[in-house]
């Protein structure tokens, strides 16, 4: 090796560094220009580990950790039971709208916080004296059959027998009590007992149920075969203390809203997202202090927010998360209607720098259109992305397909358009009493997508591929290395933007959307 071939490879790394830090690119600026997620690109760092490695835990509020740091938003054509359970079981969490009264809001949780319990802690419990009829009764009302039967016919009680299918559908005479039919000879598993455990059980015994009972013999609670095959199929799963899938809700910051937030929590909300375009209001403020002081237990997502300023208000009310973005969605006319709002990557940048000062996390809301966003919004230092267009057009979406040129579709709207203020945001917007609507928002239409079962992984996927081009394992890694300039990025010109997209084909496809 010659002197120079010597001298070239003894290059420290601040010679050999390209691009520029995030402080740079957002802060050393002087053309006063807000930048949005495709006027950057990262320079892609060293990989020392496989694609598999990388994790992608986040944080979406101070208390709730996320496998998967994926957030559906409160709109009336994404989030009702259907895609929470689906965001939940994939990892990442859905926030059910409010476009809806307070009973069908409740409903539509509840829904979310029974699903598939790993472990059913309020199982339906019938006493020895009951008759088969009173089974018939709640195999019509719920489905159930399977049920455990206890001395006085409630949960906590000693554990006497078991009903099923089998033991009761060859009998004619339905007034008979159970006592007379129920299985005793019982498979139990007692507490503490893992799913795992229990699966290994269920299978053994070639059951469909397993009670669980304490040392006393008394049922403490019910797993279901279906429900751990389930359980055991989705293992990065956003669950409670009680295996049940996480769930939020959105609510407003009328004085209405008040009843709305209580009937919630008693739904088993585990999280409520203020829903408003301009979070930064006494309005907002008054409430987040009325739920920390008699419910602290449950996470709040203040918002929305865009600059530093609005988001120490909300901190210095006590909010538990930050919902960041205004006028950037899909289908967002805020920006044109009100002249307020700020290019998404800048807003990310700048309220996440303040947030982490504090330990309350960003959820980056908005304008995410590819799994490039998504990994940029979290680069930036968004701890979770909430997305509406990007998940809209699942089969988990309310709303049924139609086909419009050939083309599979389903409808998408804001929720300040007109369309879903006649449904019920008017309400939200005095817009109903208002002699003149303004909406902030547009209705159309996006392409079927599929189920989320495809859709998530392959999402998740595609992010981890970036985190790993970057060269980091981790979210909090990769964040770090943002913040103290390490990960190089650059701005990208209108040429370079155009350059980094699909070009100069006659046509072409893409199979994941
Ligand atoms: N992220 C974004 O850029 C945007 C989102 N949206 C979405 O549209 C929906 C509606 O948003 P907003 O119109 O901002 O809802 P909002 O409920 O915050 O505001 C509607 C109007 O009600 C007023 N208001 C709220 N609480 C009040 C109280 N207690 N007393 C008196 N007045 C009160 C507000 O100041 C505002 O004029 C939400 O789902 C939101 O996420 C709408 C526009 C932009
Ligand atoms: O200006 C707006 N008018 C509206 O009618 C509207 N509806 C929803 N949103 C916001 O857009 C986010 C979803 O954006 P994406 O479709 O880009 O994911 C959502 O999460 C909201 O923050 C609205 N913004
Ligand atoms: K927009």
């Amino acid at each position: 090796m010659d002197d120079n071939m010597k001298a070239a490879l003894a290059m420290d790394e601040a010679e050999l560094q390209d691009g520029y830090s995030a402080a740079d690119v957002f802060e050393g600026s002087k053309s006063q220009c807000g930048l949005t997620y495709d006027d950057v690109i990262f320079l892609p760092g060293h990989i020392s580990f496989g694609v598999d490695e990388v994790e992608l835990v986040s944080k979406i509020s101070r208390k709730i950790a996320v496998k998967t740091p994926f957030v559906s938003s409160p709109m009336d054509t994404v989030t009702e039971a259907s895609m929470a359970i689906g965001m939940a079981l994939h990892g990442g969490i859905g926030i059910v709208h409010y476009n809806m009264s307070v009973e069908e809001q409740c409903a539509e949780v509840r829904k979310v916080k029974k699903f598939k319990n790993g472990f059913i802690t309020e199982p339906t419990v019938l006493a020895p004296h009951n008759t088969l009829a009173d089974v018939d009764r709640i195999k019509e009302q719920s489905g159930h059959s399977g049920i455990p039967i206890t001395l006085d016919g409630r949960i906590h009680s000693k554990l006497v027998g078991i009903v099923t299918k089998r033991d009761i559908d060859f009998q004619e005479d339905r007034s008979i009590a159970i006592s007379t039919v129920m299985t005793t000879d019982l498979v139990v598993a007692k507490e503490p007992v893992s799913l795992v455990e229990a699966n290994e059980l269920l299978r053994q015994s070639k059951k469909g149920k397993l009670p669980v009972v304490n040392e006393a013999g008394a049922l403490v609670s019910l797993i279901s075969r279906t429900d751990i095959t389930k359980a055991l199929d989705y293992p990065l799963s956003s669950v409670d203390a009680h295996k049940s899938l996480l769930c939020g809700a959105a609510i407003g910051t009328r004085l209405s809203d008040r009843d709305r937030f209580l009937a919630l929590v008693d739904a088993g909300v585990d999280l409520v997202v203020l829903d408003s375009s301009q979070g930064d209001s006494e309005y907002q403020r008054d409430m987040i202090r009325w739920i920390k002081d008699i419910h602290p237990e449950i996470q709040v997502v203040g918002g929305n927010v865009v600059t530093r300023t609005q988001a120490l208000h909300l901190i210095q009310a006590g909010v538990d998360g930050l919902r960041v973005g205004m006028g950037v969605g899909s289908i967002c006319t805020t920006q044109e209607v009100c002249a307020c709002g700020r290019p998404q990557a800048s807003a990310v940048y700048h309220v996440s720098r303040l947030a982490r000062k504090f330990g309350v996390p960003v959820i980056a809301d908005g304008g995410v259109a590819n799994t490039g966003h998504i990994i940029k919004a979290l680069s930036l230092g968004a701890s979770c992305v909430m997305m509406g267009s990007l998940l809209a057009g699942t089969a988990e979406t309310p709303g049924d397909y139609f086909f419009q040129d050939g083309v599979r579709l389903k409808r998408y709207r804001g929720m300040g358009s007109l369309e879903a203020m006649k449904v019920g945001s008017a309400k939200r917007y005095f817009a109903s009493a208002a002699k003149v609507k303004v909406a902030q928002g547009v209705s159309g239409a996006v392409v079927d997508k599929g189920s989320l079962n495809q859709y998530i992984p392959y999402l998740v996927m595609g992010v981890k591929h970036g985190l790993q081009d970057i060269g980091f394992k981790s979210i909090s890694d990769l964040q770090t290395n943002v913040a103290i300039g390490k990960v190089r990025m650059e701005l990208r010109s209108a040429a370079a933007q155009r350059e980094g997209g699909v070009h100069s084909l006659h046509s072409h496809s893409s199979s994941n959307n």
